[in-house]
């Protein structure tokens, strides 16, 4: 009696926020550095399957650089970055797309139908999703050549409408497909940033392996809110660099295209999602365009 009285307490608590959801998406991208055990990652994708069955509709996207690190390093080939980018030759274009659409992407398929949801994956060469040009100019304006690194020219967002209309989840492996026909290796928040914007999402979370944004490099503690402002600061002055880059950048660029809110957080606690959706707290640093 008194668990179902402390299950109705939660269930009550959840009642605003999940009428605010209600119908509206969420892009949820699952960062490599935060999948790191099985429970975790279970926990996680019982949070995304549960969105969908209260009428949330979830887009996952997800990286897994860590384990594209881990096979190159089986072929003898060191993993190189530029700006929290992978610099991606030809022989690593071809390990980041198995890694991504054979490994990665099937995993995370499977522990969303384990837990009870039912999850299709998709690259963005399937439909068209990402159309993708060569990387060409990094955030600090300079000509770079980072091999078979994506810009993305344009989501064709119909392809995850199509399959989010109905019970299924879409989970995006971030490959993007160029004119020429090749594919691109594309950061997965930049993914995740542009798919927000593209289905003007009501909210983005980018999940990882830290607790939120340090707002110092001496700081134990994280900034909860920061303006977009704030951001290029710390960008400028060195706080926020490698993979954090792109996820401010993705954050920012979901804010510009009218995505409500925005979020890093800390994908090892366990139901982080839920956490972060459906309590006052809220968990991990709120990217918000200006001043709240
Ligand atoms: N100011 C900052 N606050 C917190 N983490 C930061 C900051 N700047 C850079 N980082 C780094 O960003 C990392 C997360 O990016 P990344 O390793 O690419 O993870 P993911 O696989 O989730 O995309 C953190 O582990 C941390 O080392
Ligand atoms: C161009 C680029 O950097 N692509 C990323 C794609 C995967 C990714 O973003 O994985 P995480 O989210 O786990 O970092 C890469 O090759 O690592």
């Amino acid at each position: 009696m008194e668990e179902l009285i402390k299950k109705a307490g939660i269930l009550i608590e959840a009642l605003p926020y999940i009428q605010r959801l209600y119908g509206k998406t969420v892009v949820i991208k699952y960062g490599g550095a935060a999948m790191t055990d099985q429970v975790l990652k279970a926990s996680v994708m019982e949070d995304i399957t549960l969105l969908k069955y209260i009428g949330v509709n979830p887009v996952v996207v997800h990286g897994g650089g860590p384990d594209i690190n881990k096979t190159l390093e089986q072929l003898d080939i060191t993993p190189q970055f530029h700006d929290g980018l992978r610099i991606t030759d030809a022989q690593t274009m071809e390990v980041a797309q198995m890694v991504l659409i054979g490994k990665t992407n099937k995993e995370i398929v499977a522990l969303i139908n384990k837990a009870g949801g039912k999850a299709i994956g998709v690259s963005g060469i399937d439909g068209n999703l990402i159309e993708a040009e060569q990387y060409k100019t990094d955030i600090n304006g300079k000509q770079s050549d980072i091999g078979y690194v994506g810009n993305i020219k344009r989501i064709n967002s119909k392809v995850l409408e199509i399959i989010a209309k109905d019970e299924y989840i879409p989970v995006v492996a971030p490959i993007g497909i160029g004119d020429d026909g090749h594919s691109y290796n594309i950061n997965a928040d930049t993914v995740a940033g542009e798919i927000a914007s593209a289905l003007k999402a009501e909210k983005l979370m980018l999940l990882t392996d830290v607790e939120g944004i340090k707002p110092s490099k001496s700081a134990d503690n994280i900034a909860p809110v920061l303006t977009a402002a704030e951001v290029y600061d710390l960008i400028e002055n060195g706080i926020i660099d490698g993979g954090m880059i792109p996820k401010v950048l993705g954050c920012i660029k979901a804010l510009d295209s009218g995505v409500s809110r925005t979020h890093i957080l800390d994908g090892r606690i366990p139901h982080c999602i839920l956490l972060e959706i459906f309590t006052d707290r809220g968990i991990g640093t709120m990217i918000t365009k200006g001043s709240v």
